[in-house]
């Protein structure tokens, strides 16, 4: 019986992943191809979402400042999930919905790119983020689920919004962690050529 539901869980993601190779290709081409024209003119990239989220954004930030799988020169990325002072203040004294938008008013400069994780495209603070990024001219690359919520509606056509057709929170992330390793792996092909990987 426990084994029947970890192997269904899986075969569940396994099957959602051969659906979004398809789906999701072509907006995570133009997510690579925003985030090197951002970091190859000096920007850089600030992420933000909440829970699981807050994870991802922190892990896509890791493997730009340290390294994904090749050596390459630091590229900048922030996750805007990490500093307690800053998200406990905000909270505080303003709203638990101004945690991101604050930051990304605070640090965006034009061309930059905002990295907004949503599994449901509903969270206030995350949507706040994106009004933030536009007013700052930032770009923003948008990862969600569940049809994509308010995120549609936030997104502008000159951003990317990369949906994962998934009803289900656990599955969408599971893709957005192979979407965000796609850009990863992407970014250091068309920075440094396409190599076998070192590790
Ligand atoms: O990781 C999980 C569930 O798998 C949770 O921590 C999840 O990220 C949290 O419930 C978030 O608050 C959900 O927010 P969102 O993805 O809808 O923006
Ligand atoms: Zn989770």
């Amino acid at each position: 019986m426990l084994e029947k539901r970890i192997h269904q869980h899986f075969i569940d993601s396994a099957d959602l992943k051969y659906q979004c190779a398809e789906a999701l290709s072509k907006p995570i081409a133009a997510a690579v191809q925003a985030v090197v024209a951002c970091v190859t003119s000096g920007g850089k990239v600030l992420a933000c979402g909440n829970g699981g989220s807050a994870a991802d954004a922190q892990h896509f930030s890791a493997e730009f400042v340290g390294r994904f799988e090749r050596d390459r020169p630091e590229l900048a990325a922030i996750a805007l999930t990490t500093d307690t002072s800053i998200i406990t203040a905000i909270a505080n004294d303003y709203d638990f919905n101004v945690i991101f938008s604050r930051q990304v008013r605070a640090l965006g400069q034009p061309g930059d790119v905002l990295l907004a994780i949503s599994t449901s495209g509903n969270s206030g603070n995350v949507l706040a983020a994106i009004e933030a990024a536009h007013e700052r001219e930032m770009v923003v690359i948008g990862l969600s689920g569940r049809g994509g919520g308010k995120m549609n509606q936030a997104l502008r056509d000159t951003d990317v919004h990369i949906c994962v057709p998934s009803e289900r929170t656990a599955r969408v992330q599971e893709v957005h962690i192979l979407a965000l390793h796609c850009i990863c792996d992407a970014v250091d092909a068309q920075l440094l050529g396409d190599q076998e990987t070192q590790t």
